[in-house]
């Protein structure tokens, strides 16, 4: 899913270790989602299988966050991209891992799927992070310069597109125009519950700003009707 969608998009993040419970997820929120993310919860439980399952219902955002060595990632990109049938659309690693590391991970896809392989985004700052978090690992400045500092890279390196909170994509857009795919979680419709996610906003103001996909797990898998949940949250969302 290299291609941009005409108007921000809704992607479910099918967080659970149930892959039964995942599946029933994603046929219930298809009608109103572009894509369905797996993630670590759901991978590690259900095994590299259930990306295809899930893939029947809609195509599959593959948010592993891969942050290795060039070698490694470029085998875990290859590994991912192998069935051809069952291939993620997108994928994510770390801009954190470095240019070398994401230039190997686009090289592996290209030369695993050529054409029809998965769209590469660069996570930037996560979502949970404040700015005392982020300066306890070192980095001071802020997310904001952080998140600017590692889509330069990223970008220049061969990604397609970044992952980053409600708060940059403003920045993001204004530095580097739109064609970067914009994938953002920290998404919260107003009146849930931020749970551990620091960085946020609504569907609404996020989808203003330039986003071009919205990630959103608990509102929606949380919600007493996930179907209800993503419907509505997709009305919300400018056409
Ligand atoms: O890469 C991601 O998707 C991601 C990056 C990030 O910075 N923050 C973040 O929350 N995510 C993912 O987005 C989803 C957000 O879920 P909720 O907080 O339940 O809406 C989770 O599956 C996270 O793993």
């Amino acid at each position: 899913m290299r291609q941009k969608p005409n108007a921000a998009g809704l992607i479910a993040a099918l967080d659970t270790p149930d892959a039964a419970r995942a599946e029933g997820w994603a046929a219930a929120v298809a009608p109103h989602v572009g894509l369905v993310k797996v993630g670590l919860e759901l991978f590690c439980a259900a095994g590299p299988g259930v990306v295809g399952r899930i893939a029947r219902h809609r195509p599959v955002f593959l948010d592993l966050k891969f942050h290795d060595i060039p070698n490694t990632v470029a085998g875990a990109v290859r590994s991912v991209c192998a069935d051809r049938a069952a291939a993620p659309a997108m994928l994510t690693l770390h801009g954190g891992g470095g240019a070398a590391m994401i230039e190997a991970a686009r090289r592996a896809a290209e030369d695993t799927l050529g054409a029809a392989r998965p769209a590469i985004l660069a996570v930037t700052v996560l979502t949970s992070f404040t700015a005392a978090a982020l300066a306890e690992t070192g980095v001071a400045g802020g997310p904001a310069q952080q998140v600017l500092r590692l889509a330069r890279l990223a970008l220049a390196a061969g990604a397609d597109g970044l992952v980053c909170s409600p708060q940059e994509v403003s920045r993001l857009r204004d530095a580097f125009g739109g064609a970067p795919l914009l994938v953002v979680p920290g998404i919260r419709p107003a009146g849930s519950a931020a749970g551990d996610q620091a960085r946020i906003a609504t569907p609404e103001e996020t989808a203003a700003m330039g986003a071009d996909w919205l990630v959103v797990g608990r509102p929606i898998t949380g919600a007493d009707d996930p179907a209800a949940a993503a419907a509505a949250i997709a009305a919300s969302l400018p056409r």
